[in-house]
Order: structure tokens, then C-alpha cells, then sequence
């Protein structure tokens, strides 16, 4: 039934399940096979730590010019003879495009490099155009000049950024034919690509933004709604930096979560992680306050997180907000919460991040918060990325 390969093949497997120690006069296909059933090297189940990089400096570098290819003493020798050498072709550009595959900038090399055209040839053969790089950014990126200005906005998918423009090629005989005097001029070489640098920002890091001061249990209710791994412990400045979860609704919907680092008092004068901290709220369309409620006082918390924002940027404090009272499977926390509804403002919905508890009815709370900012937005003409 089998075809004669599979027979030698499955006997050679057989008796390397017997006979494991490898003969001295073994073939080499038997050492192949030994080599194949040699167990592999257990990989470490570490979780290994993917920072969200959502600002990136950058160098990017057009492609040089191919040189053309000028047979001068064809030229001198012999005008009549008509054009021999090619162009050479042009650098490739260095292009950034928006796209919805990529979610931050964490795969973008500090130098980014296009290569180069190639050299013209005798007999007319012109040198071929080198392809463009192009590297793909997220949504919402904004590119800034190295003076800070603002040079490009790559909010919708596909649109594109000439960062670095390729050099053009050196011209070959046929330029020169006509001209002789022209002939030691530089144009045989292949011009020098651009040579800029740039900061890449993302604008939009996610819909929804987790803010609290450090250990109200943020990571671990990212944890709990999505399948980041954001580290957990009982220590404060746990998060240095932005992680990002996708909650994921039955209805295919996903709205994109991000654990922001705890904030402290004096944040906005650039204490703890400051004003880094606040640019990452920036990108965050929806702020939900994630308050410790089994500490005594909760809305102090939120009055001081609000304070920030304030000092920071009114407009970041006026953002559809919603505060989540976690630690409620705690002992005095229910009575608490009763209390944070009367001096705040702003909904309040009390869970258990570690217990799972009303985890549920948060996701839907959020959900309704998210349906109403997308209509807003598309009312404007825009829609949340
Ligand atoms: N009892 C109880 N403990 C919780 C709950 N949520 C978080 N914790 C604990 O609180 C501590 C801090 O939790 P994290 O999720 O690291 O807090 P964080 O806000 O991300 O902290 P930073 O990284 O410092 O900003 C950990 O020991 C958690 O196990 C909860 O609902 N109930």
C-alpha cells in the first residue's frame, strides 16, 4: 500500500526507536533520523516582556543614485558611434504608511535605509530603479521634524510619508553625446539620498485608558478582561510603561485597552513618570479611574488623579470618564463605595479585578461609554481607529 520510500523510511524509524546508541558504520540518513528524534531543548515559559513603543526617534536614508555609465574615450574617439553607456537608476525612497496590521512602533529600526540604484552598463543597459522601503507605522502616528514640527499625520490606513527621497542616477553617454563640453561634469554620478531624522508619535494609543494612582490594581484588571500579561505585584511603579489588551465582544467588536503606569501627586510638574505618563493619557480616548475602594476615603484618589489631568490639559479632564472601584472583595470596600457615590461626579462601578467579581457588567459599561464616543466621532466624519 505504501510506496517503498515510506517503507525505508518508517524501518529506519523503527530502528531508531530500538536501537538509540548510533552504530559506528551508521549511514547518514540513520544519523538523520537519530538527529530528528533527539528532544528538543524545553523552551523557557518565562513570558517574555513586549514593550508598547509608542515614540520612536528615527534616521532614514534615501537610496543613493546609480552612477551612468559614460565611456569618455568612446566619446572623444569616436562621436559618431552613437551612445554607449546606460543611466544608472534612482535611489528607492524611504516611505512610512499607516496600517491597522501594526499596533505600535516597536518594530521600527532606529535607521532606516533604502537601497541604492544600481549602475548603468555599456551597450545602453540603464541601471534598475531600486524599490522603495516601506516601513509600516500604526494608525495615529504623527511624524515630527527634528525641530519638533509636525510634518506628517498618518491617520488613515494606507496613506504614506516620504521620509527620505532616493537620489536620482547619474545620466549615461546619451546625455552627453550631444554636448562634449558637459561630459566632466558630476551628472555621471548617482545623486545621495536624503539623509533626515524624525520623531514618530503615536497619537492614538487606545480607546480606553486604565489611570490610578500605583496599586489600585490596574494591571490586574487588564489582566482580568483581556490576554495582555501585564505584571502584577504588590508594589507600587509595577508598570513603567503602557501595556495594551483587546477586549473582544460578541459581536466582533474590540476595543483596545491600555494599563497605564500609576500616577502620583505632582505628576503634571514631571514627578514620578510625569509628563510621560500624561502623554500616554493623551492617547486615550475613553479614561476610566481605577481607585483602590478598600482604602479608607477612595474619592481623595480620584479628586487627586483628576487634579492632574487637570493641570496637565483641560481638555484631557473632560473625556467621557468613568471610575472603576476595584477591591471590593476587601473588607470595608462596599461601604466605602456607598460613600464615593455621593462626592464624585462620574459613574461608578464597583468590581473585584482578582476575585472576576461585576468584571461583566464593567465590560458592558464600557461598551455603552465606547458606542457613544464612535457615534460622536463619526458625526465629526472620523472614526475611532
Ligand atoms: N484583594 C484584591 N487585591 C487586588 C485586586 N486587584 C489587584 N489586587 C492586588 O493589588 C496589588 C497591585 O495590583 P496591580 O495590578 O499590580 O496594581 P497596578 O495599579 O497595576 O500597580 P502599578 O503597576 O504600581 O501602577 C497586587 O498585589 C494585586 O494582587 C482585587 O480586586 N482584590
Amino acid at each position: 500500500m505504501f510506496s517503498p520510500l515510506f517503507r525505508n523510511i518508517s524501518g529506519c524509524l523503527r530502528t531508531a526507536r530500538v536501537l538509540p546508541i548510533i552504530q559506528s558504520n551508521a549511514n547518514f540518513s540513520s544519523k538523520r533520523v537519530a538527529i530528528a528524534l533527539r528532544s528538543k531543548k524545553a523552551k523557557s515559559d518565562k513570558p517574555t516582556t513586549q514593550y508598547f513603543v509608542d515614540c520612536k526617534h528615527v534616521r532614514t536614508i534615501g537610496g543613493k543614485g546609480g552612477d551612468g555609465c559614460v565611456s569618455f574615450l568612446r566619446l572623444w574617439c569616436n562621436e559618431n558611434a552613437g551612445p554607449d553607456g546606460g543611466d544608472g537608476g534612482n535611489g528607492g525612497h524611504v516611505v512610512l504608511q499607516a496600517s491597522a496590521d501594526v499596533r505600535d512602533l516597536n518594530h521600527v529600526t532606529v535607521q532606516l535605509n533604502a537601497d541604492a540604484g544600481d549602475n548603468g552598463r555599456n551597450k545602453d543597459c540603464h541601471g534598475k530603479n531600486a524599490g522603495h522601503t516601506v516601513v509600516k507605522v500604526p494608525l495615529g502616528t504623527i511624524v515630527k521634524s527634528g525641530e519638533g514640527k509636525v510634518v506628517g499625520d498618518l491617520d488613515r490606513e494606507g496613506t504614506m510619508f516620504v521620509a527620505a527621497r532616493g537620489g536620482a542616477g547619474g545620466k549615461g553617454n546619451h546625455f552627453f553625446i550631444s554636448d562634449l563640453e558637459q561630459a566632466p561634469q558630476v551628472a555621471e554620478f548617482g545623486a545621495q539620498g536624503e539623509d533626515k531624522s524624525y520623531v514618530l508619535e503615536l497619537r492614538s494609543m487606545a480607546h480606553v485608558g486604565f489611570i490610578g494612582l500605583p496599586n489600585a490594581g490596574k494591571s490586574t484588571l487588564l489582566r482580568a478582561i483581556s490576554r495582555a500579561r501585564p505584571k502584577v505585584a504588590a508594589y507600587p511603579f509595577t508598570t513603567l510603561k503602557p501595556h495594551l489588551g483587546m477586549v473582544q465582544y460578541d459581536d466582533y467588536e474590540q476595543i483596545a485597552v491600555a494599563d497605564l503606569p500609576g500616577l502620583i501627586p505632582d505628576s503634571h510638574k514631571n514627578k514620578g513618570l510625569g509628563i510621560q505618563f500624561l502623554k500616554h493619557a493623551e492617547r486615550c480616548n475613553i479614561l476610566l479611574f481605577v481607585v483602590d475602594a478598600s482604602a479608607a476615603e477612595p474619592w481623595n484618589a480620584y479628586h487627586t488623579l483628576m487634579h492632574e489631568l487637570t493641570m496637565f490639559s483641560e481638555e484631557l479632564a473632560e473625556r467621557p470618564k468613568m471610575i472603576i472601584a476595584n477591591k471590593i472583595d476587601l473588607p470595608g470596600a462596599e461601604e466605602n463605595v456607598q460613600l464615593l457615590e455621593h462626592h464624585v461626579d462620574v459613574p461608578v462601578v464597583p468590581i473585584s479585578a482578582k476575585m472576576g467579581t461585576n468584571v461583566a457588567e464593567l465590560l458592558r459599561e464600557i461598551r455603552i461609554i465606547y458606542d457613544g464616543v464612535k457615534k460622536e466621532e463619526e458625526g465629526k466624519g472620523r472614526v475611532p481607529e
